[in-house]
């Protein structure tokens, strides 16, 4: 692995957004060794890496970022140029349920990451990289119109958002104090293949397959903009080649839908791919109790990655929703696994079925 120009970490790379990102390194950067850093909790699953596991250049070692000793080990181990730390707990409703978890892994967690680097780097080091991957729930929730740019004030309102936006300080925090090199980008909500089925979209297809309720937040108007993971993948490897260190980058997919104009779409894709009368999906519509405090909108502006590093999202959402849906349909083993064991306690709590 020596040989190998740039030895990259990658944190949560066996999560939802950390695998296309691995994928995506591995695959085409052949002349770097990508380290995958998962502690492996519910939503880590090395079956979204399989096809890469036996890459020359690929390595995984199960570690916890909140774990001091386990990540200066990783670090003793390999000559780190650079992290791109996803690793965090991200499920909002989660964060409503069961805090601390978040405080834990997304504060000190990314704080032990930070350290470890700063330590094992030295002060103010040339040509190394620490980048945090974080998300546009920190600026908090728009009204109807706006949209955030990397100026705006953060005002995060979940303990998932408040738990990112002091992640995305502690970055800071530890390039301004210590000169670490240090890159943050916050984007707007992914949706596409290795999802954990917590999450709207995973959820609602795997819940229409089943012929299960479907539990739409309040009235379902909130406002969300959609980028396909592929599309956030790549923009990190262009913040991670062409992003200038001490800066921030907002990442979106400029396609904003209401909850419930997304999931008649999803249910009418849905009725047709699964050969069912048109209606059947939408049949499954249930109104729950609105989730609390529940942020109304997110919307990115992202033209200075667009404007500074010619980043643009390519995929039609049409288009990027049919993939998915078929993803989740063809993989029914991967959908299996997710599902069974605990999964059905945690649905039965959130949802009372
Ligand atoms: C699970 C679920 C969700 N919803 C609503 C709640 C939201 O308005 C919307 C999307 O919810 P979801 O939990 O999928 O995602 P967000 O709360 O927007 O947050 C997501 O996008 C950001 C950027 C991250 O940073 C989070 O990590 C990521 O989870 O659907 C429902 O109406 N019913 C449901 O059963």
């Amino acid at each position: 692995m020596s040989a190998l120009e740039r030895t990259i970490i990658v944190t949560g790379g066996a999560g939802f957004i950390g695998s296309h990102v691995v994928r995506r390194l591995v695959n085409n950067y052949p002349h770097y060794h990508i380290v995958n850093v998962d502690a492996l909790t519910y939503a880590g699953n090395l079956a979204n890496v399989a096809d890469v596991a036996d890459a020359p250049n690929y390595s995984f070692v199960r570690a916890d970022i909140t774990d001091l000793e386990g990540i200066r080990a990783v670090f003793a181990v390999h000559q780190v140029d650079a992290v791109i730390h996803l690793a965090a707990e991200s499920h909002v409703d989660r964060s409503i349920d069961d805090p601390l978890i978040f405080v834990k892994t997304n504060l000190l967690g990314t704080a032990t990451m930070l350290q470890v680097a700063k330590e094992s780097w030295g002060p103010h080091p040339q040509g190394k990289l620490f980048y945090h991957v974080s998300t546009d729930e920190v600026f908090g929730s728009l009204g109807e119109l706006g949209f955030f740019t990397e100026s705006t004030a953060y005002d995060p309102r979940s303990p998932y958002s408040a738990s990112k936006a002091g992640s995305d300080h502690l970055v800071r925090a530890w390039g301004h104090t210590f000169g670490l090199p240090v890159v943050i980008s916050n984007c707007s909500n992914n949706y596409g293949p290795n999802q954990f089925p917590e999450k709207l979209l995973p959820l609602f297809i795997n819940n229409i397959k089943h012929l299960k309720p479907l539990p739409v937040y309040g009235k379902g108007v909130n406002v969300r903009d959609w980028l396909y993971v592929e599309d956030h993948a790549r923009a990190i490897d262009d913040v991670l080649h062409k992003g200038k260190p001490g800066e921030t980058y907002n990442i979106g997919g400029h396609n904003e839908y209401r909850n419930i104009d997304l999931i008649r779409l999803l249910c009418k894709l849905m009725d047709a791919k699964l050969g069912r009368p048109e209606g059947t999906s939408e049949n499954l519509i249930t109104y729950v109790t609105d989730r609390a405090g529940h942020d109304l909108r997110y919307a990115i502006d992202a033209s200075k990655i667009r404007n500074e590093l010619g980043w643009e999202p390519s995929l039609h959402f049409e288009e990027g929703l049919a993939r998915t849906i078929d993803w989740y349909l063809e993989n029914e083993a991967w959908l299996e696994g997710v599902t069974s064991g605990d999964y059905q306690a945690y649905y039965d709590k959130m949802y009372g079925k």
